[in-house]
């Protein structure tokens, strides 16, 4: 919150802001001639170990690559960093002790004095002056921590705060916060300037474009508490709209790479619940300084291969979702061996002897293979030595047993070359493979497809209601499954491949040393040697299977299959989880609660509430109030940090036909208000419709389907049919209020007959 200002008797208000921001100049300039220094010499490391190729031995090879790849990373911070590097200052007293291991004392000698003894500066990374002073130091490092969280009430050491605005090279702007005006401080003797309204309010009227911004130069203290939080167990944050959880898991999974890089090298996963909120928030990582260990996916792209392009109907989504499902999968799985070509008869030759075993001894050997738990397809080589242990018996039927050692020596000797003989037969090595197939997962959801075999499979797990709902689902798939996928088939499609296993792979070529110095050689500009690096990593992460650390976004519409989906790549990981239940657009948030639970196991817990709404102005929030009052009763509604005097506007159409103009003439009128984006918002098979009423009115309008505004947020929105919203699903009304909260500045809310609208426009469902 801003602090009371302090006057500066003779000089006016405009010339202390010039006379501050020349003082912040200066600094920054320093930075920048030591920030060139220090490219200069990535650079010149790099055109080094670049030369190394000469040396020819592979060691030398590898210590060249090692040179080549850190040196780029380096540069490309670098590079990347310079802009709005330098974006905060604190004004500190004296501490009352010495730093401990690199942590100053936050607390002052003597907190009545105003004198400013040290000043800190904080940037997005640290740097060291050529004396190793810190020029800047990394906003994630203890000493900048109480730039966060600093208070009027606990103000620590800080007397003054301060947010730095620049643009490339140039400061443009301060903003201080004065944390004891009571003390009147001072710096050099003179009583210390203080400029600005206060950044956040500053940056939160920004506009908004299609991608998110980094919050770093304004974290708020109980933001800070929970990105600094020791990542042991589980980290859960629960929150309203608005409040940062999304912010606060990126900068988080910044905040851990810096603290323990080495710990989390194994990778951070971030899950998302859209596509759409990936590419939004993508660019958040690689501001801060870090993208490479951070994988950040949405839930339905988890699985290796299969990009979510459907959506299943909500009813359907109940079904899949449900840990139901397990069971009824494992079945289909086993189910999935027995095709219509499936031999029932091996007639095989061997010692002179023709072998048969028949269909009834079939299955028994298939029913004694499938005892317990192993994948599927690690099970053939099992079923392999049952059929041959059966055969041999066949063999031996009506012999007389061995007497002595010496006939029991012999029996072993041809017992060993009739499995050498049979493992090299065709007839036996193609009966094994018809009868013991490998399956891919997608093969055995193709098999669902099927109505009858289906309902066998789901026998006393579902209702033949839902048995037609989950068929009809999949009526698209090809016979092996292949076809259009939705996230929730993702979800059983992991459940499967766990289930199968994953069949033995072709052994990778030898690689021929000539063929990697060729492959070094070409590596001759500064692009391919970073292009290179980029693809090694990517291959890295598209591999990893178990991340060190997880974070879910938006947790609580995770289904019970989809949290099984995330904690099979989170086995040995910590976690941080964000949601908020009033937003939950899955049916039975208490399963997924449940679900969530198995996932974590004893792993311990800490939870942080986060309760400041950054995004909506109080005229919004209070309208989308009313939906959370009907749509989770009981549930505070977060507080909004700020108004703008703009009430929302309800506009309700007389006919359903004039939806589409009134949206559009809406839309129009809002470009026209606000700088950045619009968003419509309708229910999901409303989208293609609403996708034509906004067609040319230029890539800051943007349609959407009310699921897959989860996350985002626009300048102004424009929430269209809200009882068909509503209506959607039991969760309706929960997502309706998801729509309500993605305006920054002015929301409309748009209404046709069915909403009941009274004489003001406001439909019943918000009056
Ligand atoms: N400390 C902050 N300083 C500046 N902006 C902030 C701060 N905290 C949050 N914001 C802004 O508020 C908006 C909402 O943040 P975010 O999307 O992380 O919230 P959320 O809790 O994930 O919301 P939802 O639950 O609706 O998805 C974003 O524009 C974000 O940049």
């Amino acid at each position: 919150m801003p602090a009371p200002r302090s006057t500066q008797a003779a000089d006016t208000d405009e010339s202390i802001r010039e006379r501050e921001i020349g003082i912040e100049q200066a600094h920054l300039d320093q930075v920048y001639a030591r920030l060139n220094e220090k490219l200069a010499e990535a650079e010149f490391l790099l055109d080094e170990a670049s030369q190394k190729w000469q040396a020819g031995t592979p060691g030398a090879y590898a210590e060249r690559d090692a040179q080549v790849s850190a040196a780029g990373r380096h540069l490309i911070r670098l590079t990347n960093e310079y802009e709005d590097f330098l974006f905060g200052r604190i004004d500190l007293q004296a501490p009352d002790a010495p730093e401990e291991d690199g942590i100053p004392s936050q607390t002052p000698l003597d907190p009545d004095d105003p004198t400013i003894a040290e000043t800190l500066y904080i940037g997005r990374l640290g740097v060291l002056d050529a004396e190793y002073g810190p020029l800047v130091i990394d906003w994630r490092a203890p000493a900048a921590a109480p730039f966060y969280r600093a208070t009027p009430v606990q103000p620590g050491r800080v007397l003054r705060r301060r947010v730095i605005r620049s643009r490339r090279r140039r400061v443009l702007g301060v903003e201080d916060d004065l944390l004891r005006p009571d003390l009147e401080p001072t710096l050099d003797g003179e009583p210390v300037a203080v400029v600005g309204d206060g950044a956040l309010m500053a940056t939160l009227g920004r506009a908004r474009s299609h991608t998110m911004r980094d919050i770093v130069s304004s974290i708020q203290h109980e933001q800070d508490v929970v990105i600094r939080a020791q990542a042991a167990g589980a980290t859960l944050v629960t929150g309203g709209p608005g409040t940062g959880k999304t912010a606060v898991a990126l900068h988080r999974a910044a905040y851990l790479l810096y603290h323990d890089r080495r710990k989390y090298a194994g990778g951070i996963l971030v899950v998302s619940p859209t596509p759409l909120l990936v590419s939004y928030t993508e660019g958040v990582l690689p501001s801060l300084g870090e993208e490479g260990q951070v994988a950040i996916r949405a839930i339905g792209n988890l699985v290796e291969g299969v990009e979510a392009e459907r959506y299943d109907s909500p009813e359907v989504v109940r079904i899949k979702g449900s840990a139901r499902m397990v069971a009824l999968l494992r079945r289909a799985a086993r189910a999935a061996l027995d095709r219509r070509d499936t031999p029932t008869e091996l007639r095989v030759s061997a010692m002179g002897e023709v072998l048969t075993l028949d269909q009834h001894a079939l299955r028994e050997l298939r029913r004694t293979a499938l005892n317990g738990t192993t994948p599927l397809n690690l099970l053939k080589p099992r079923a392999r030595r049952l059929l041959l242990d059966a055969l041999w018996s066949r063999l031996l039927r009506g012999r007389p047993a061995p007497v002595d050692r010496y006939e029991r020596e012999e029996l072993q000797r041809q017992r060993e070359s009739f499995d050498e003989y049979l493992s090299d037969d065709d007839r036996f090595l193609s009966f094994l493979d018809a009868w013991w197939p490998l399956l891919t997962p997608r093969q055995v959801l193709g098999t669902l497809r099927d109505p009858r075999r289906l309902s066998r499979q789901a026998r006393g797990a579902l209702s033949g209601q839902e048995v037609r709902l989950l068929a009809d689902s999949w009526q698209h798939l090809g016979p092996r499954g292949e076809g259009a996928l939705s996230a929730h088939d993702a979800a059983l499609l992991d459940e499967l491949q766990t289930l199968l296993g994953e069949p033995p792979r072709a052994r990778s070529r030898e690689v021929d040393p000539a063929e990697l110095l060729t492959g070094l050689d070409e590596v001759t500009t500064y692009g391919d040697r970073i292009r290179r690096d980029q693809e090694a990593r990517e291959a890295a992460r598209r591999e990893r299977s178990d991340y060190a650390h997880v974070i879910v976004d938006e947790a609580q519409d995770l289904t019970p299959m989809q949290w099984r989906m995330v904690g099979r790549r989170a086995r040995n990981a910590t976690w941080t989880i964000v949601g908020d239940p009033a937003q939950s657009s899955w049916i039975d948030p208490a399963e997924a609660a449940a679900a969530m639970d198995e996932t974590l196991g004893g792993k311990p817990r800490r939870r942080f509430t986060l309760t400041t709404n950054y995004r909506n102005p109080a005229e919004i929030a209070e309208v989308a109030a009313r939906v959370l009052a009907q749509a989770a009763p009981g549930t505070e509604a977060p507080k909004a940090v700020r108004a703008t005097g703009v009430v929302p506007r309800f506009t309700a159409v007389a006919a359903e036909e004039r939806m589409g103009a009134a949206a559009r003439a809406e839309v129009e009128r809002l470009l026209a208000e606000v700088d950045g984006t619009v968003g419509i918002v309708v229910p999901m098979d409303r989208r293609d419709e609403a996708a034509r009423w906004i067609a040319g009115l230029g890539d800051r309008a943007v349609a959407l389907g009310s699921l897959e505004a989860k996350g985002l947020e626009y300048d102004a929105t424009v929430v269209a049919d809200p009882s068909g919203i509503a209506g959607e699903s039991e969760a309706g009304l929960r997502v309706l209020y998801v729509a309500l909260t993605r305006a920054t500045q002015r929301l409309t809310v748009l209404s046709g007959p069915l909403d009941l609208p009274d004489s003001a426009g406001v439909p019943a469902l918000l009056q």
